[in-house]
């Protein structure tokens, strides 16, 4: 439904038109109103409203500086208010004229004081945000922040600063103060206005407050704390009397409760996991670096002693190879034009070092954790009260349908808790099942799940929404050590469990991945989640992003780092794919690659991508027969229904095939949809994704196209999830990366030393678009005749698959050449599966040959 008003949107003047055609005056205002409704969605609009708040922010800004020097002298006229505006007169000495005088007066003299500073960055935040249309700075969190700081400094500074004739904090602060004091005397005013500082400062920097005579207890034994701590090493049983009204339990805490079913009275048992390890500042092998500004980097001396080490394997004198990308760049050039060829001379030395593909971007550092940012309290919360009458709720919703239990016990998660039940025996599965909605109706809550049985453990679960819920960061998640020590090819950290442990798992076995969720349930956080995990943890060499985003700004974010990180088509200018045409082509190309790999896997004897890199970095592998290391690439598609509803087969065809076999090849596809219903998620699609992920969708059937079962429909949102992998179905709450996360992870990656172009495809040309345009005639030489002949001449192999990988050209393309190089007489017929043999033996007789066929 969204979507479809999103594109009715998109179309002003056809719906307009189609309003005409039907009434008179009505029309007219409908027609004005869509008008209205394109000209505020222009870029244009944008952009001038963009302008001017920036300018409001230069004009208030100039003006307030100009007004802390010319306000004593402009003073008298300025108290006259605005008629000064037309008072021919009148003049002032402020920067700005009479309206600065009087907008600097307004803020500083009347409101805030100095601190009236602040409001110009409100203005520049708004601007900023408005030109270039997306969310580069939290307005509201300026707003906040502006807010408390322009009514705090103003307290502060007119209360120590109070005789001066300048009024440092304005008509507000003055006003508190008067009142402060009035309340609390002097002294009181100044504690409280200290304890603002005070407190800002902790908030802030959180400063550690530790007391000499207590740490040596904490080298002893660690003393007891309450509930929440998790310092203990013994697991704390509590009664209920003694645990606080809203006990924040620990990661990984498992509440019981034990259930006499007779005497409704029940134990909490906490079970604490190991506390937490904290990120590495630095991963293996890379260092960290601070960014300054876009490329400049801190002199590092660990960075430039790697240099001459790494320029000394490549046999060049370190002066001339660090930070030269110039060099680089010619040196790739001789050896392969690919960006990721090998810099390194690849010769079979066996006594050489490995071929390491992250040499050839040597500086480049992966982002580290502090861009990320810990969102709310990371402890889960879960009040006894609460667990309390849901328990009793339970039990009582199924003694009202004669369903006995022998036991129930609660995990607390961070938005759910899952309440496990052993029936009494001879109670049926079945039945619990069936009453799945009188249960979510007595416990008056939305997203109830039942699981029953739980598999591989006998219970039943029901799984309750926490009345408080806890966002699970992603900074967490990448700073564990399940991910930082993971030893997955591409590992991707997805959130969290009803147990609270982590949930990570390796794109690659997946391998391919479907998502659905209705609109605003958390598809797109999802998906950043996937692209930062990778980002995290992957050098650029060794993965590639293939981006199809049709609407447009979603992942538009991602195109500062195209020269790091993202794979394209030749001659394309935009690396994420918005239009339907250049999927096609795209998902072609990908086929092609992916035949492409496949011969080499053949030529190479490995049997998947593991193999062969590990072949190719063992030099094992000669680059001059097209062998290369192979980056990981995945394909992630974000709103597929788009696509389908477009292209349709065109479509759903090359991505069913990449989907059934390019896994051992190292290409993955993950593929969003905001509508799963079955003309989208068709059966073909369907069968070659084993991994799908559910986020909250509109209905039962559409949970079902997706997951093979209920359940998606009860969720409650905001990263509320289910994920079936291998047939097994798990609750997870996704993890949480806000936009402002993910500008900074990529402006970290942008800013670094990329290569000089991204990572290419192979061309594909549309048999259609050839026929079509009429511009190929079997007669004409193909611009690229001559360079395939030299390559062919070369290597001394007429193969169509040799031209394919080592010209990035398709099937098609490259079979056409060779017709034509045998037409020209320099290979020999088609001798089916072999090559063809090649009648001109070396370069010089080529060239003759060339001459004379003119
Ligand atoms: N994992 C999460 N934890 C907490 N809040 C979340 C999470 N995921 C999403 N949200 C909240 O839900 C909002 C919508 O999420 P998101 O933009 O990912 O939805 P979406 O499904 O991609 O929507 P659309 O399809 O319209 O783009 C977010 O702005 C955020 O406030």
């Amino acid at each position: 439904m969204a979507n479809k008003s999103k594109s009715k949107n998109k179309r002003p003047t056809a719906r307009t038109n189609t309003k005409k055609a039907a009434t008179g005056t009505w029309k007219v205002e409908k027609e004005e109103k869509v008008q209205l409704k394109a000209l505020a969605k222009d870029e244009r609009t944008w952009k001038i409203a963009g302008t001017t708040f920036l300018l409001v922010a230069v004009f208030l800004i100039i003006s307030f500086v100009s007004y802390f020097f010319t306000w004593k002298q402009d003073f008298t006229q300025i108290s006259r208010g605005s008629a000064i505006l037309w008072d021919f007169d009148v003049s002032v000495n402020n920067l700005l004229g009479k309206l600065g005088a009087l907008a600097a007066h307004f803020f500083i003299y009347k409101l805030f004081g100095v601190a009236a500073v602040l409001i110009c960055t409100f203005f520049f935040v708004v601007g900023v945000n408005l030109m270039w249309r997306r969310r580069v700075f939290s307005v509201w969190r300026n707003l906040k922040y502006v807010t408390l700081g322009m009514l705090a400094g103003s307290a502060i500074l007119a209360y120590l600063l109070p005789n001066e004739e300048f009024r440092y904090g304005g008509g507000v602060g003055n006003m508190i103060v008067h009142w402060l004091v009035a309340s609390l005397g002097q002294i009181g005013a100044g504690a409280v206005l200290g304890l603002i500082v005070i407190a800002y400062f902790i908030w802030q920097f959180n400063p550690v407050f530790s007391f000499p005579g207590k740490l040596k207890r904490v080298n002893g034994a660690p003393p007891p704390e309450p509930v929440t701590a998790g310092a203990g090493d013994e697991p704390e049983v509590k009664e209920p009397e003694a645990v606080e009204k809203i006990a924040p339990v620990q990661e990984g805490a498992k509440l019981i409760i034990d259930v006499d079913v007779e005497k409704p009275k029940y134990d909490i048992k906490l079970v604490n996991k190991e506390p937490e390890v904290h990120a590495k500042e630095e991963e293996e092998g890379y260092e960290r670096i601070t960014v300054l500004k876009p490329g400049i980097k801190k002199p590092d001396p660990v960075i430039e002693k790697a240099d001459a080490a790494a320029a000394q394997e490549l046999n060049i004198p370190a002066a001339e190879k660090t930070g030269s990308v110039k060099q680089e760049e010619d040196l790739k050039l001789e050896i392969n034009s690919d960006p990721i060829a090998p810099v390194q001379p690849a010769v079979a030395d066996e006594k050489k070092k490995p071929y390491e593909p992250a040499l050839n971007l040597r500086n480049y550092k992966k982002p580290t954790t502090d861009l990320l940012e810990t969102h709310g309290s990371e402890k889960v919360v879960q009040d006894p009260n609460e667990l309390e009458n849901n328990k009793n709720q339970i039990i009582q919703t199924l003694r009202n349908y004669d369903i006995e239990i022998q036991k129930i016990s609660a995990t607390v998660g961070p938005t759910v808790t899952l309440y496990e039940i052993v029936p009494a025996a001879g109670v049926r599965i079945s039945k619990i099942k069936n009453l799945e909605d009188d249960i979510a109706l007595s416990l008056s809550a939305l997203g109830i799940r039942i699981i029953a049985p739980i598999p591989g453990r006998g219970t039943i679960g029901i799984e309750v929404p926490n009345a408080r819920k806890t966002i699970v960061s992603m900074k967490t998640l990448l700073a564990s050590e399940e991910f930082t020590k993971s030893s997955h090819s591409l590992p991707i950290a997805l959130g969290k469990r009803i147990d609270n442990k982590n949930f990570i798992v390796d794109l690659a076995t997946m391998p391919h991945l479907l998502m659905a969720g209705a609109t605003g349930q958390g598809k797109s956080v999802g998906i950043n989640a996937i692209l930062v995990s990778l980002l995290y943890s992957k050098h650029p060499s060794q993965l590639k992003f293939v981006l199809v985003d049709p609407k447009k700004v979603e992942l538009s974010v991602y195109s500062q780092i195209v020269n790091h990180f993202l794979a394209r088509l030749p001659n394309e200018e935009d690396a994420i794919i918005t239009d339907t045409k250049k999927v096609i082509n795209t998902l072609n190309a990908l086929c092609i690659e992916m035949d492409n790999r496949y011969d080499l896997l053949k030529d190479a004897g490995c049997r998947n991508i593991k193999e062969y890199n590990a072949k190719f970095a063992a030099r094992k592998l000669n680059p001059e027969r097209g062998h290369m290391f192979m980056p990981f690439i995945v394909l992630v598609v974000d709103e597929f229904a788009d696509l389908i509803m477009t292209a349709g087969k065109e479509v759903e065809m090359p991505i069913a095939r990449l989907a059934q076999l390019a896994r051992a090849v190292g290409i993955h596809l993950i593929i969003a949809t905001q509508r799963p219903s079955v003309n989208i998620i068709t059966g073909i699609i369907k069968a070659n994704f084993p991994a799908r992920i559910a986020f909250k969708v509109s209905s039962k059937i559409d949970s079902r196209t997706i997951l093979d079962a209920g359940g998606a429909d009860q969720l409650i949102g905001k990263g509320d999830m289910l994920i079936s992998l291998n047939g097994e179905i798990s609750r997870l709450q996704c993890a949480f990366v806000d936009t402002p996360e993910v500008d900074k992870v990529v402006d970290f990656i942008a800013y670094q030393e990329g290569y000089p172009e991204p990572f290419l495809l192979p061309e594909y040309i549309d048999e259609k678009d050839l026929e079509a345009a009429g511009d190929f005639d079997p007669d004409d030489r193909d611009s690229l005749f001559e360079d395939a002949a030299r390559l062919i001449v070369a290597n001394q192999i007429g193969s169509t698959s040799l031209l394919q990988r080592r010209m990035k050209l398709g099937y098609n393309r490259a079979g056409r050449l060779m017709d034509q190089l045998e037409q020209a007489g320099i290979v020999g017929p088609n001798q089916g599966s072999k090559a063809r043999e090649v009648l001109i033996k070396t370069e010089a007789e080529l060239q003759q040959h060339l001459d004379m066929l003119g």
